[in-house]
């Protein structure tokens, strides 16, 4: 369970919001919604304990995130909005390096490869990323939720952007079924998205200072 209370959060000399509290379990999914500049990618890179609140808390199973960072950090898949892609290396490479920093060893070339087939990208395998699209560029970050069932909770932020018709209906779905099997989905989005259960919305301008 990912319980958020009474967060605060500064960004340069800004408070951009306060007093936001949540509770997700197994099976909830989160979309964070509010105008550019509200604070979503802010308060995301709060939940996954990427930055510290000016004010609260994060807690994983009750546990406060910065006691057991390492232990939340093995639970979570966090996908920014930035692909994030060594441009010199493939798909491939790129899939394995991120896998192992994130300390998926045990996620093989073969695995890596049936994600990305899975996700659209048999034909740019071994391409340089730099030639992908930006549309195969999200994807190849994408890939690795096929490789991350065992995380329980996925924060993503803005999934959707550059993706075709078929890419959202087939994310949508990834996510509903992370959802269905237990997991908890929190993201971020502008646009809709045929999820099998219409999510839970947080208006993050509801608290905005
Ligand atoms: N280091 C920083 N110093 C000062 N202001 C910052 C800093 N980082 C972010 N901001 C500001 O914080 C605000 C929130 O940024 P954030 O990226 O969280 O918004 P967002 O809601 O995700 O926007 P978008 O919908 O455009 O992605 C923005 O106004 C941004 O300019």
């Amino acid at each position: 369970m990912l319980q958020a209370t009474d967060l605060a959060c500064l960004k340069g000399d800004r408070l951009l919001f306060r007093g936001l509290a949540l509770t997700l379990g197994p099976g909830d999914m989160l979309r964070v919604a509010g105008p550019n500049g509200v604070g979503k990618t802010s308060l995301l890179r709060l939940l996954t304990g990427l930055t510290w609140p000016e004010a609260g808390e994060v807690a994983w199973h009750g546990v406060p995130v910065r006691r057991e960072r390492e232990a939340f950090h093995r639970a979570l898949l966090y996908l920014g909005h930035a692909a994030a892609l060594n441009d010199l290396l493939s798909p491939l490479e790129n899939l394995r390096f991120a896998c192992a920093a994130a300390g998926d060893e045990d996620v093989d070339e073969e695995r890596c490869a049936q994600a990305l087939v899975r996700i659209g990208l048999a034909r740019q395998l071994d391409l340089p990323a730099r030639v992908l699209s930006q549309g195969q560029r999200r994807r190849v970050g994408l890939a690795r939720l096929f490789l991350s069932a065992h995380r329980p909770l996925w924060v993503l932020d803005e999934p959707f952007t550059a993706l075709d018709v078929n890419a959202v209906a087939e994310l949508a779905t990834t996510l509903s079924d992370h959802c269905a099997a237990g997991g908890t989905v929190v993201l971020t989005t502008h646009q809709e998205a045929p999820f099998a259960r219409a999510p839970q919305v947080l208006d993050l301008g509801a608290y905005a200072c």
